[in-house]
């Protein structure tokens, strides 16, 4: 194992003490973050690379994506544009497409979109299964899934098909389709909403992966107030993502659910998607006022948000939401590494969202001189260099 000394960092994110290092250097051993500190004191490597003045930062670590699926929904989002609601009615386009589609078109644009997001800085992925929505497709979905994500979440319970009724759908969903996929996943979710699935029935989704052993997430209160923030509270869910619609009540009990030393539920916002379906932002400030955990992700998928930067989901939670530079960028790293439980060494998985000794060498350089530039040029494609496990990869 070869290491490399990288210099020259005008800032460094660190996200452990202290967060922020000026003139700094960093030695990637390995796959991991082997020595940090100021550079004037940085120990030899077998390489170095010096970046000049640049900042820098850990990988982006995104927790909530939809990566695999065909077709394309651009007519959806014109209409909507022009005036038409969102509704989860839409995904079951992307469903029929995705069927029809041959393994190796699945696996080619999702390694398409993988290749975008690491251009972009994003080095660790959760993606979801949810565009199969029968036994054979939702496997087929998790297995590509699993060839390149750090977490693969079980979405069977995105949308009832069409011609089956609810019930009779979810006996699949917690039966043969959890058994299915089980091999190749880590956690299961559920749409808790109007038109996709109700409180009862989100229950038995969430609790049949408990019972298999999986990590529990909820898409709750993205398109009205609704249960889904109570309930992923109430399981310890790992995190409930959209959060859009959230009172006060429901932001202490995110808040709450991280007192006296818990592992409690990260709230997710994806302020790509409050865009793109022109919902109100989540509210960010209120929720890290409160005290919340939260991470923010892309939700990269072909209805809601059909982006995987981000660098602009980090600039829209400052510009439009509120947070400080420091506060989005933590959210978009460290943040998605406590979502995904990733946030301290486990046996063989190095921790992710951190710059600091035996955490995954996951770094990411900016063709600017801090952070800051991640808002106040928004837009504007930034990355310079990026580190995957140690693998210069941009
Ligand atoms: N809300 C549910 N699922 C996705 C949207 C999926 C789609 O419209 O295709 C989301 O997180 O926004
Ligand atoms: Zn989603």
């Amino acid at each position: 194992m070869s290491s490399t000394l990288v210099t020259g960092i005008a800032e460094l994110t660190t996200n452990d003490a202290p967060g922020r290092v000026v003139d700094a250097a960093v030695v990637l051993d390995g796959d991991v973050v082997a020595w940090v500190g100021a550079a004037a004191d940085a120990p030899a490597a077998d390489a170095r690379v010096d970046v000049e003045g640049r900042a820098a930062l850990p990988g982006w670590v995104d927790s909530h994506t939809h990566l695999v699926f065909a077709g394309d929904r651009g007519a959806e989002f014109e209409a909507r544009m022009a005036g038409e609601a969102y509704a989860a009615g839409g995904i079951a386009t992307t469903v029929a497409a995705t069927r029809a589609a041959s393994d190796a078109e699945l696996q080619g644009r999702y390694d398409r979109l993988v290749g975008e997001m690491l251009r972009g800085g994003t080095t660790a992925f959760e993606t979801k299964t949810g565009y199969g929505l029968t036994v054979a497709d939702e496997a087929r979905s998790a297995r590509i899934a699993r060839s390149r994500a750090d977490a693969v979440t079980f979405l069977g319970a995105h949308l009832v098909p069409d011609g089956r009724d609810a019930d009779g759908y979810l006996d699949e969903v917690v039966g043969p389709m959890l058994d299915a996929v089980r091999p190749h996943v880590d956690a299961i979710d559920v749409f808790c909403e109007r038109g996709a699935f109700d409180e009862v029935q989100s229950r038995r989704v969430l609790l049949a992966g408990r019972d298999a052993g999986l990590a529990l997430r909820v898409h709750g209160n993205q398109l009205g107030p609704g249960p889904g923030v109570a309930l992923a509270v109430e399981l310890g869910a790992a995190s409930v993502d959209h959060v859009g619609f959230v009172s006060d009540d429901e932001i202490g009990m995110l808040a709450g659910s991280w007192t006296g030393g818990a592992r409690g539920t990260v709230a997710t916002l994806l302020p790509a998607c409050d865009l793109s379906t022109r919902m109100p932002f989540a509210p960010a400030r209120a929720l890290v006022d409160a005290g919340a955990v939260i991470a923010i992700a892309s939700n990269a998928n072909p209805g809601t948000s059909y982006t995987t930067s981000m660098a602009f989901c980090v600039a829209t939670a400052v510009l439009q939401q509120r947070l400080t530079v420091a506060e989005a960028v933590r959210a978009a790293t460290l943040g998605g590494a406590i979502a995904l439980g990733r946030d301290e060494p486990a046996p063989g998985l190095p921790d992710l969202g951190r710059i600091r000794v035996g955490a995954r060498a996951d770094l990411h350089v900016l063709d600017a001189p801090s952070a800051a530039h991640l808002a106040y040029r928004p837009g504007v494609p930034l990355t310079h260099a990026v580190w995957r496990a140690g693998e210069r990869v941009v």
